[in-house]
């Protein structure tokens, strides 16, 4: 009975992965449940009769508009030619409910004389939501919920690159929350918490378009990075959100007249070209924010390089 066909196709219908074998022309020779059961589900009620299929020319005409097909296609064919032993191909497949991924794996097959190629899809989900969550995570600061240092280095020289390449303006800023030992030492960490999720958020709002990100720098520190912006319009954007933030009066004791939380600012606009980098960029932003600090802090010190005449704003 264990060697019987009946008994190994029985098998065969019990893995999840979905089985198709053809021949080197493309032609199914088999599938097992799975992929039945899979066709019937994506393709409504219609009984494919997937005998008469040729699986080449379902690629051929899913590669016509779909890239991933089109791989699938020239992998499928590399194993065929024997260029390749085996492909893998991991891509979307998205419901119309959620969003799916298979991994593809093509592996030869040679019984006797004949020479088939057996296709299997699985269905891997679950670990690439896994590995996007991961991924999301290891960009994001825990407490603030903004970007962290990781992914602001990362936004950073990509937006350096692309005004670069179109010698656009980019604007970065370095704040830095006043005397924020103060409100630590006099309300506690808790509430010093709370007021970092405060100013991230404000700061946040200020970072609408898909060129702009606001970031944790690190401690009481944040950066904004405002793509294709120029040294004015970054300028009262940036003195808005210190405005904003007076508005907001958060509590620290001691730390000025008013007794609430400010900032200081360093603020930078130039056009990245290749004598400098975003590394200096930052530096040159933080240098400001100190001069800030050394003057007395709440304020901000706004330099243009982005015109050959340096231009000051304080
Ligand atoms: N509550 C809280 N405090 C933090 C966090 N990260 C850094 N700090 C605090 O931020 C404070 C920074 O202190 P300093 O570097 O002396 O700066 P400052 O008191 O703001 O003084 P100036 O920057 O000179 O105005 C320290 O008390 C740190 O403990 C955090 O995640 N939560």
């Amino acid at each position: 009975m264990f060697e019987t066909k009946e008994f190994l196709k029985l098998i065969l219908d019990t893995v999840s992965e979905h089985i198709v074998v053809i021949n080197e022309s493309g032609d199914i020779q088999y599938i097992n449940q799975s992929w039945r059961a899979f066709g019937n589900q994506n393709n409504g009620s219609c009984n494919l009769d997937w005998y008469s299929q040729n699986y080449l020319r379902v690629c051929e005409l899913a590669a016509k508009d779909d890239e991933y097909a089109y791989t699938a296609l020239k992998g499928i064919k590399s194993v065929i030619t024997k260029q390749q032993d085996e492909f893998y191909l991991e891509y979307p497949c998205n419901s119309d409910t959620e969003p799916r991924w298979f991994m593809m794996r093509v592996v030869p097959l040679q019984i006797k004389e004949q020479r088939f190629i057996v296709i299997s899809h699985l269905n891997i989900t679950e670990r690439i939501l896994a590995e996007q969550q991961v991924h999301k995570l290891a960009r994001i600061d825990g407490l603030t919920q903004i970007a962290n240092r990781r992914c602001l280095d990362d936004f950073l020289l990509e937006e350096w690159n692309r005004c670069q390449r179109l010698s656009l303006p980019l604007s970065f800023a370095m704040i830095d929350l006043d005397h924020f030992k103060m409100l630590n030492d006099s309300a506690g960490h808790l509430v010093g918490d709370e007021c970092l999720q405060q100013v991230a958020k404000l700061l946040n709002s200020f970072s609408r378009r898909t060129s702009d990100l606001c970031a944790r720098f690190g401690g009481e520190e944040f950066a904004l990075v405002l793509g294709n912006i120029k040294f004015d319009e970054a300028t009262v954007l940036l003195k808005r959100f210190k405005s904003e933030l007076a508005h907001l009066k958060i509590s620290n004791n001691g730390a000025n007249a008013k007794n609430i939380l400010t900032v200081s600012i360093g603020l930078v606009t130039l056009i990245p070209t290749a004598n400098s980098s975003p590394t200096k960029l930052i530096e040159k932003a933080d240098s400001l924010l100190y001069e800030v600090k050394y003057s007395g802090r709440d304020g901000m010190l706004a330099v243009d390089e982005s015109c050959t005449s340096d231009n000051q704003v304080h």
